[in-house]
């Protein structure tokens, strides 16, 4: 037996061992009293920063963050704050927990290490072989606050742990993994690469998980960036997210925003789907080139010549002079809205010989004052709205998908409500943004805003230079510390709202790293959102290009990435499968993946169990009527309600899967790999056999 394993009801444990339990009890009673002051003290300090009417607003503002994050921090570590040592063999040994606590009594010793920190690597990594300075390995088996037993692995990468925490029956949340964290998942997720980092791996090889601590561990590493830029993690659908939202929280982490596709413009939340046709054209980069025919279909000709009428005269404006003036404006390399200004200019320049010639002088007085006429002259600002439209991203589609389509010869971008967006709509909406340019009104709005923030920080630099610093030359004032331009940004990023809040409410908010969980679902389109959306390529990409459900999907990595990093991408794989036993992953191997890639390796399941059940019914409304026993429990049928697409990184104990011969290979795939225990396959007799069958049985 490669380990010991000590547990409080254990019939056969010696008194020695009885008393190593109550020690380790005794240690984990004692980290938990720390947690409790720290939470208390740093309570305290919170209700304190609360209540101060002397602190400066922002100053304040800044405080109550900063302590509210640590409250929470410290909450999150309640349930199994503690979960494993190691002992070095040096005769020290270390307490590895969720969170890191230290003794500031005795200049700050750690008393818990941090999964994250590297002192902690070893208990995920060390080996027999490899031993890493390590000679024990112990991992605490916990229910709240109460240790219940423990084992020792002596650096066999003993797996009872890992077994345990895979036979607990699913929860309606995904939760961390901490405790387990298995040592390919462990190189991963440390793993020192700041660029683009792919990680792939067949259903339940724990790509999520190891996504998601990623995060937590490059939080912990590069706290001071990322939690001023936020991170964005982006999921296939609100079920998926709802399902790992509590993970990245009990890792004691903030400041990330979940958004699935549908979500990344802001003021738009859909999960509505177009047909796969329609999917497919908005998802290729040729989108692009369709946004724009539809804005320079925007800059249009009049179709006859407009009278606008002047004190004197009244000229005619026909298309070919709207030309001329639209040929300037293009040219101009400005987009669409920030070249409406001079596209209006270079038409009242046009304007000006003709009006001269009808008035029969072209004096130079006279010329300036025509000029000046046109500028004001109420009938051309109305046709200049007309010729030369301000433009929003939702107008211009709107308007594209309502008609105008069909005369550019695009039908199937045609529906009556060119409003009722869909998540293939979302990356056309920001790049319709990133064509059009901000109008000038959303400019003037900004900046007024930018002004008063100056303004306050301007102020607050006065008080301070007048209360606590001494004006003496050689002291360093605080003006040459602090300008109110930085100050300003600071305030902004004090304000009440949180980094994820207002990450979410800027489009052109750049986040210090960004996660993409089921990506092979992304298309191009897609794509380049993300990868504005992270100018410094910072990204955790996960995805299994077998499970590939989305007609505009990824088909290969380089193909998508190229583009963006060229050859600048990392690539790992991962190889065991957490979730589902060998006997249900051969038969969605034989039933699906073997149809997807025939020369695909599957994941090496660690759990053994039942094998699936085939049923064939006449009538399927008895699905409707089955229950789960035990945990978590799913009907994944191509109607619904949980559909294969929705069921994407979803898992439950039971599983029933209906018609599966309905669904796409890869539909299939997804489906029959969800599940973590028992898995029921159901099939519609077909009429015609059975009626066969029923006459065979006669005779
Ligand atoms: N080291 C581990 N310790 C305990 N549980 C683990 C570990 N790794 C993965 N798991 C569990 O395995 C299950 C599958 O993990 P996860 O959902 O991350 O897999 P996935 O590769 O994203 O799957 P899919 O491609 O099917 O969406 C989860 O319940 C997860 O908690």
């Amino acid at each position: 037996m490669g380990y010991r394993s000590i547990v409080s009801q254990g019939a056969s444990v010696t008194t020695g061992e009885l008393s190593e339990l109550s020690a380790e009890r005794r240690r984990i009673s004692f980290l938990y009293e720390r947690l409790d002051r720290e939470r208390a003290a740093a309570k305290a300090r919170l209700d304190v920063a609360l209540l101060d009417p002397h602190e400066q607003r922002w100053h304040r503002e800044v405080a109550v963050r900063t302590l509210s994050e640590q409250v929470s921090r410290l909450r999150v570590a309640d349930e199994g704050l503690c979960f494993g040592r190691i002992d070095h063999d040096g005769g020290t040994c270390a307490y590895i927990g969720r969170i890191g606590l230290f003794d500031p009594d005795d200049d700050y010793a750690p008393l818990l290490t941090d999964w994250r920190a590297p002192a902690a690597r070893p208990f995920y990594t060390a080996t027999g072989a490899n031993p890493e300075g390590l000679t024990r390995r112990r991992h605490f088996r916990t229910r709240g606050r109460a240790l219940e037993g423990f084992h020792d692995d002596e650096l066999h990468l003993d797996q009872t742990a890992l077994v345990e925490a895979l036979e607990a029956p699913r929860t309606e949340t995904m939760r961390d993994i901490v405790a387990t964290i298995q040592a390919e998942q462990d190189e991963v997720i440390r793993l020192d690469h700041r660029g683009v980092l792919v990680i792939e791996g067949g259903p339940g090889t724990g790509k999520t998980a190891v996504a998601l601590h990623r995060v937590a561990y490059l939080l912990y590493t590069q706290r001071e960036r990322l939690s001023r830029q936020g991170v964005l993690v982006v999921g296939p659908n609100p079920g998926f997210l709802r399902y790992i939202g509590d993970v990245l929280p009990s890792l004691g982490e903030t400041d990330v925003v979940f958004a699935t596709p549908g979500e990344l413009f802001p003021g738009v939340r859909t999960s509505r789907e177009d047909p796969p046709e329609v999917q497919g054209l908005k998802g290729g980069l040729a989108a692009v080139d369709v946004l724009r025919e539809a804005i320079a279909d925007r800059q249009e000709l009049p179709v006859e010549p407009v009278p606008v009428e002047l004190e004197d005269v009244t000229v005619l404006v026909d298309a070919d002079l709207v030309a001329v003036a639209r040929d300037q404006a293009r040219g101009s390399g400005f987009r669409h809205n920030e070249a409406r200004g001079v596209f209006f200019h270079a038409l009242v320049d046009v304007l000006v010989a003709p009006a001269l010639a009808l008035i029969g002088h072209d004096w130079p007085e006279l010329a300036a004052d025509v000029r000046r006429e046109l500028l004001h002259n109420a009938d051309l600002r109305a046709l200049v709205d007309v010729l030369w439209p301000v433009l929003t991203p939702a107008t211009l589609l709107a308007d594209l998908y309502e008609g105008r389509c069909l005369a550019l010869g695009y039908p199937e971008l045609y529906r009556e409500d060119g409003r009722a967006w869909t998540v293939s709509d979302v990356p056309l909406l920001d790049e319709a943004a990133e064509l059009l340019g901000t109008t000038d009104e959303a400019v003037r709005a900004a900046e007024r805003e930018r002004a008063a923030e100056v303004e306050y920080a301007r102020g607050v630099l006065e008080v301070l230079d007048r209360e606590g610093y001494d004006d003496a030359d050689d002291e360093l004032h605080v003006t040459d510390l602090l300008d109110s331009e930085w100050l300003a940004d600071r305030h902004a990023a004090a304000d009440h709202r949180t980094v994820a809040e207002r990450a979410t409410a800027d489009r052109e908010w750049t986040y210090g790293h960004v996660v993409v969980d089921e990506a092979q679902e992304l298309s191009e389109m897609d794509w380049r959102v993300l990868m504005r959306r992270c100018p410094n390529r910072s990204m955790t990409i996960v995805g299994d290009l077998a499970q590939r459900q989305a007609e505009a999907g990824v088909r290969s990595w380089s193909s998508v990435l190229g583009r963006y990093v060229r050859e600048r991408w990392v690539y790992r794989r991962l190889t065991v499968n957490y979730r589902t036993p060998a006997e249900i992953m051969s038969y969605a191997v034989a039933a699906a993946l073997t149809e997807v890639d025939p020369s695909a390796v599957p994941p090496r399941s660690v759990r053994r169990g039942k094998p699936p059940v085939e049923v064939v019914v006449s009538d399927l409304s008895v699905v409707g009527r089955l229950r789960g026993e035990r945990g978590t429990f799913a009907v994944i049928s191509p109607d619904g309600p949980l559909t294969p697409r929705a069921a994407k990184g979803l898992e439950f104990d039971e599983v029933v899967v209906v018609e599966p011969e309905r669904m796409t290979p890869a539909e299939r795939y997804v489906a029959l790999t969800r599940a973590t225990r028992e898995l029921v396959v159901v099939r519609r007799s077909d009429p015609t056999t059975s009626r066969l069958a029923a006459l065979a049985a006669l005779h």
